[in-house]
């Protein structure tokens, strides 16, 4: 975005629940937005309905809120590409934006998850493709779509290596009822946002089985220390895991009914199978794949994740939620903090 003699263009990636969300976010603080996405039909209802029947039904978008489907004139004019496909779809998108982004413009994404199969941090997928001179910046934290379609009061936070373009994301995020911190810990930012995916699932197989109000502090808790462990062990800071990256957004997921995550571990916890679950969600759960990604992560830094672990064998149906959670009550005493 160095274009003094225009306002910046920020084109958004994704027209799914979140992507869509922060496009009208970034329409209605007055920036120049377009949305571009695969499915034909929900460009030309955004375009021409101002709503995202799909993703976020019944939420009026603004009418300066352009969409598209071509990805090559949708990239080609951006100051500011903002990435909000799946993790499954991260390098896909990457790959297929990379020769049409201008020289000037930096990258950031709203994507929660690894690289699935490598357990790769997106920034490391990004900075492969893109090159190490290119801005990139993550934006995470406490925030339901759907609140944040509504005008509902939010707080999130945007981390970079660039404090300089950190900044100047959350800028352009920042409104009245949406509050964007900036920060440099790209590594902790990301690894919260996709470790809470997971431990959400844990929450919502307790709650589903009626196991009562403590279990679910206890496992916040518990999974809150496991993201400490993990985050210590891949070089992110402290203060991260205790922020908006952090505890904020595993309390949202763990205790909020919007979340799919949770709704996914509700679903398990009262008997029904996974792929049923996934069908009724209807849209992307991340743990499915990122618990794999957090298992591999915590293995080869040697680090017992039980709670993670557990999900993850719940997930592959190598042990049922009544059996896990009985494993995880019956493990050794021991120190709370090692
Ligand atoms: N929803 C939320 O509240 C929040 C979500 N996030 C994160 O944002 C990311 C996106 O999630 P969300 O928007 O909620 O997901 P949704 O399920 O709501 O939508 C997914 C979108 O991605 C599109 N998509 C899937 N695969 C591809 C692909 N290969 N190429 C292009 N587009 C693709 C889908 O298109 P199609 O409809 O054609 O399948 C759809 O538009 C996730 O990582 C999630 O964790 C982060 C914070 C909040
Ligand atoms: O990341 C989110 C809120 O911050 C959305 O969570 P779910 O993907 O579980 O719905």
């Amino acid at each position: 975005m160095n274009a003094a003699d225009h306002t910046p263009q920020v084109t958004v990636l994704g027209t799914g629940s979140w992507g869509t969300a922060l496009a009208a976010l970034l329409a209605r603080n007055g920036h120049r937005t377009l949305i571009w996405g695969r499915d034909a039909d929900q460009v030309a209802a955004i375009s021409e309905r101002h709503e995202n029947p799909r993703y976020l039904p019944g939420v009026p978008l603004p009418e300066s809120l352009a969409a598209t489907g071509d990805l090559a004139a949708a990239v080609a004019a951006a100051d500011l590409l903002l990435v909000v496909t799946p993790s499954h779809a991260f390098p896909g998108t990457l790959h297929a934006l990379a020769p049409h982004r201008r020289p000037h413009c930096g990258v950031a994404w709203a994507t929660k998850g690894f690289e699935p199969g490598s357990g790769r941090f997106l920034h490391e997928v990004a900075t492969e493709v893109l090159g190490p001179e290119v801005p990139l910046a993550v934006v995470t934290g406490p925030s339901f779509a759907k609140e944040v379609a509504q005008g509902l009061p939010t707080a999130v936070t945007v981390h970079s290596d660039d404090e300089a373009f950190a900044e100047r994301v959350a800028d352009l995020l920042h409104g009245s009822t949406f509050r964007a911190y900036h920060g440099t810990d790209i590594r902790g930012a990301e690894l919260g946002g996709a470790m809470k995916n997971v431990l959400a699932v844990a929450t919502g197989v307790a709650d589903g089985m009626e196991l009562g109000l403590n279990a679910r502090a206890g496992l916040i808790t518990r999974g809150l220390n496991e993201i400490m462990r993990l985050n210590a062990a891949i070089g992110g800071r402290a203060e991260t895991v205790m922020g908006l990256a952090g505890l904020g957004d595993l309390v949202l997921t763990c205790t909020g009914d919007l979340s799919r995550n949770r709704r996914l571990g509700l679903a398990l916890g009262r008997g029904q199978s996974i792929a049923e679950a996934v069908a009724a969600i209807g849209q992307v759960v991340e743990s499915v794949q990122t618990a794999d990604e957090v298992v591999r992560l915590a293995r080869r830094h040697e680090l017992d994740l039980p709670i993670t672990e557990l999900v993850h064998a719940v997930l592959h149906e190598t042990i049922t939620p009544v059996a896990g959670l009985r494993l995880l009550l019956s493990r050794d005493q021991k120190p709370e903090y090692e």
